[in-house]
């Protein structure tokens, strides 16, 4: 079980459908013309909880010790060297300064490794004991207070949370990269897109709820509501398997380019789906998981120019670039982390929501629905999770928060 850090009632930190809708575009053309600097969410009690449950050594040794995110990160740092050599990054949510150090050995003329959590004291120790002191500048502050002298050529950071969304950390990116990030600069990564599925699970639900049907022969059915609330009200962090898929292809609820996206369209996520069952079984819930995926600024292929992240840009280039983004090709070269469940594990696992009752379906038949995710009014760091689903001419809503 995943424990980034205490602080959080699960003992977790808190960790568009495709294109952008024409008002929020309009918006951010907006304020490219005003040129205004971008302004920071104000520091709230809950954010400061969320820091601290980051200066606890848990949390940061699963995340190191998780080979498949951080020797990710490790490659396509390599990958990109020749971007990063010679050039100043900015480590965003540095933590021990692991990514921060990679980008040092891998040639960065200077990193700023950020961290509103006392982990940076940590941080800087490290960068001490590793020689990079000259290079690598740990500071303690949030992204949106600190003050950088200079520009830099690429962010990095680590901001992915369960299903994606969950800790709001990608509005801190945004923030940085409209603030600090040079004309063509890189983002590692550079885009995001969490997926949704229909899952079985007989197994999972049976130790959960069909448990109390028969307790050492005694009938104990009445306390399946309970059982039912307690197992299934909020999403569950587990590792499933690909049998336990219904259908293929899966939905993309949501696809984040990290040189476009803007905060306003993170504030509510609505996707459609319909799925059709492959086989004859039970309907247990919906499984979600993300990959990020480690690209360059894109080319233009008019003029062979770099094209310049939005914060950057005009309002022509601006629609050009996000035209263009939404044409993006994965390359064979692309260097992908991903939490899938067919993929090698990762501390992410899947995110699970739950029905409280199960619905039996019949080889081809429809599900069909929505999902909207919404940050938390309560918290900013927790996400509300809006789910309808119906099938055989019976519909449901299921809501849920991920605390
Ligand atoms: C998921 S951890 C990644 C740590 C490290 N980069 C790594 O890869 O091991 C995210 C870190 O970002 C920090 N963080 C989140 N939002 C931040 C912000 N707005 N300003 C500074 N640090 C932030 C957290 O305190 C946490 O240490």
């Amino acid at each position: 079980m995943l424990a980034r850090g205490p602080g959080f009632s699960n003992g977790h930190p808190p960790r568009p459908r495709r294109g952008r809708p024409r008002g929020l575009r309009d918006s951010y053309r907006g304020l490219l013309q005003q040129q205004e600097p971008p302004s920071a969410r104000p520091c709230t009690e809950f954010d400061k909880a969320y820091f601290h449950a980051y200066s606890h050594i848990g949390v940061h040794e699963e995340m190191i010790k998780d080979h498949v995110r951080t020797g990710t990160y490790k490659a396509a740092i390599m990958q990109y060297q020749n971007l990063i050599e010679g050039k100043v990054v900015l480590d965003v949510g540095c933590g021990t300064g692991i990514l921060a150090i990679f980008c040092a050995f891998a040639g960065a003329r200077r990193v700023y490794a950020v961290d509103a959590s006392e982990i940076a004291l940590q941080a800087n120790e490290i960068v001490k004991d590793n020689n990079l002191s000259d290079k690598v500048i740990v500071m303690l502050g949030r992204v949106e207070d600190v003050n950088i002298e200079e520009n830099v050529d690429v962010i990095i950071s680590e901001w992915m949370g369960y299903m994606l969304l969950y800790e709001t950390m990608l509005p801190s990116i945004i923030f940085a990269r409209d603030k600090w990030l040079k004309p063509g600069g890189l983002i590692l990564p550079s885009h995001a897109t969490l997926y949704m599925a229909p899952v079985t699970h007989t197994a999972r639900y049976s130790e959960s709820i069909d448990f109390w049907r028969d307790v050492y022969g005694i009938k104990m059915s009445a306390m399946l509501p309970l059982a039912k609330q307690s197992a299934f009200e909020e999403p569950c962090i587990e590792t499933i398997t690909g049998e336990n898929i219904l259908t293929w292809p899966l939905v993309q609820v949501m696809e984040v380019d990290c040189y476009t996206i803007i905060v306003q369209e993170l504030e509510s996520v609505t996707a459609k789906y319909r799925f059709s069952s492959m086989l004859n079984a039970p309907l247990h819930g919906f499984a979600f998981w993300f990959d990020v995926e480690f690209n360059g600024p894109a080319i233009s292929p008019s003029n062979n120019h770099l094209q310049f992240p939005s914060g950057s840009l005009s309002s022509d280039q601006h629609s050009q670039s996000s035209s263009q983004s939404k044409k993006r090709v994965k390359s064979d070269e692309t260097i992908v982390l991903s939490t899938a469940p067919e993929d090698a594990p990762t501390h992410w696992q899947q995110t699970l929501l739950y029905l409280y009752e199960p619905i039996e379906l019949k080889q081809d038949q429809i599900i069909e629905g929505s999902v909207t995710l919404t940050q938390s009014k309560e918290n900013a760091r927790f996400l509300n999770i809006h789910l309808e689903y119906s099938s055989g001419g019976r519909s449901f809503i299921k809501e849920s928060v991920m605390r």
